[in-house]
């Protein structure tokens, strides 16, 4: 009887399958938001999440509120989404298909200790999928057109709604599945604020442009649709400032990698395959990181004729990323991956670099950022005093111009701030005048020195 059941039941069960496929000519595809290829299914499930949204949700009954990612979390405005077991249907080149949102309802809950997960927040580990249901004389069509037409449109619609991200690498420990973690990235600066000479602004907006709208000319030229950029000048000169305007210019995430946190190439090169596309790669002060003077290991104390052998063991934990490992990461095979990414060195001294890193192809285009000319003045003088001109630019032109006196924008910024409700523009002015006379009579004292001595 057992062999009978057994034999029988799996006969039953094939030809009823067979069976239903003649009477129910429906098909599903299933959306899942975990999956194991490094969540790879899990950007469709968001993009559909997106696009459904948008097109469908509105036909929903039952909707699930989350907070609008442009208001930074803070906001007031909400994002509805399917709700659990909810059903609707699109209409798609004629065709009907039907969405509806299924849980596991596992609702297994955990404490996210990254700030980047939200800091402490519960999380409910439900696993949720899409499921499409349509009919098989539309099959061809569903999987050809309809769903690339989903993710397309889910993406553009997450691009537009997305809250821009500022991550770093740094504090982080092994225990973390990301090599990331972030925070709302929230900068104000804009190239509209950013005070350099007007030309090679537009210069620097231009070249955005080009790299930005470039997806198609990198690929027939051959080259990774990627950018770098060089930023060096002396401190206070707006370099940080300058990559905030770039990223809000861009629409683009920041990565801020913090070299002194990395431990080896490996890690290094881990970090760069997990950053995506539209993004910033940010490597500040780079001669001050590690030393990546292009000695790839160190002499051993004797080989150097050191008389007392050194003491290693302090340098345990020190970085140990090389000039080379670098290199490949930013130009080599790896940093293809991706696309569309911008990398950017700021230096205060870019005579200590290696040229291997500076070299164009690398850092494609080196930007200047110097002291305060009088076209940057009057931008500062805009942004901070709202005016555009006032009888004490005269004396600030002739100081800055004739006499050629160093200040960097960050202290013109200063003077110009109001301070206080009594403060008006021209206490500002003034403060500024003075300090530059002041820089003007301690330069004529060390020339005098000069030609005395
Ligand atoms: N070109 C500029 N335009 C507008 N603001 C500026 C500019 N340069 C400096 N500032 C102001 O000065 C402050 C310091 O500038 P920033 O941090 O960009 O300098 P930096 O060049 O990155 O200096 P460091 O080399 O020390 O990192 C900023 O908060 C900004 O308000
Ligand atoms: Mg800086």
């Amino acid at each position: 009887r057992q062999l009978f059941e057994h034999f029988v039941g799996r006969f039953l069960r094939r030809h009823a399958r067979r069976l239903a496929g003649f009477m129910d000519p429906y098909l599903t595809v299933t959306i899942s938001e975990h999956c194991g290829e490094r969540m790879r299914l899990g950007d469709v499930y968001d993009q559909a999440k997106a696009y459904l949204s948008h097109r469908c949700a509105r036909r929903a009954r039952s909707l699930r509120a989350e907070r609008a990612a442009r208001d930074g979390g803070g906001g007031d405005r909400f994002l509805l989404t399917m709700g659990d077991g909810e059903e609707v249907y699109d209409v798609f080149q004629g065709a009907i298909v039907w969405w509806y949102s299924v849980s596991s309802g596992g609702g297994r809950r955990y404490e996210s200790p990254w700030f980047g997960g939200g800091g402490g927040v519960v999380y409910d580990d439900d696993r949720r999928a899409y499921r499409l249901l349509f009919h098989q004389r539309h099959r061809d069509l569903v999987v050809d057109s309809y769903l690339p037409h989903v993710c397309r449109e889910g993406r553009a619609i997450m691009l537009r709604n997305r809250r821009r991200k500022l991550f770093t690498n740094a504090g982080g420990d092994r225990y973390r599945k990301s090599a990331w973690s972030y925070v709302a990235f929230e900068h104000p600066s804009t190239f509209d604020t950013l005070a350099m000479d007007p030309a090679k602004k537009r210069d620097i907006m231009d070249d955005l442009d080009a790299f930005r709208n470039g997806k198609d000319y990198y690929a027939r030229i051959g080259k990774a649709w990627k950018r770098g950029y060089l930023l060096h000048g002396p401190p206070g000169t707006g370099k940080s400032t300058m990559i905030a305007a770039m990223a809000n210019y861009l629409d683009y995430d920041i990565y801020d990698v913090e070299l002194t946190s990395v431990a080896t190439n490996t890690d290094l090169r881990r970090l760069f395959i997990e950053t995506k596309g539209k993004s910033i790669i940010v490597i500040e002060d780079i001669d001050c990181s590690v030393d990546l003077t292009g000695k790839r290991k160190k002499r051993s104390p004797l080989a150097a004729g050191a008389a007392e052998p050194v003491d290693t063991t302090k340098d345990e934990n020190a970085s140990k990323v090389t000039l080379s490992g670098l290199l490949n990461v930013i130009d080599g095979l790896w940093s293809a991956c991706g696309g569309e990414r911008i990398v950017v060195f700021t230096t205060n001294h870019v005579d200590k670099l290696d040229p291997a890193l500076i070299r164009r192809g690398r850092m494609d285009k080196h930007i200047e950022m110097s002291y305060c000319c009088f076209e940057t003045f009057k931008i500062l003088a805009k942004n901070y005093l709202a005016i555009d001109a006032h009888h004490l630019f005269d004396d600030v032109r002739s100081l800055l111009q004739d006499a050629k006196i160093k200040i960097t924008p960050a202290d013109v910024a200063e003077h110009l701030m109001l301070k206080c409700a009594a403060a008006d523009e021209a206490a500002c002015l003034a403060s500024l005048v003075t300090a530059l006379e002041k820089k003007a009579k301690d330069k004529e004292k060390v020339e005098e020195t000069v030609v005395d001595g």
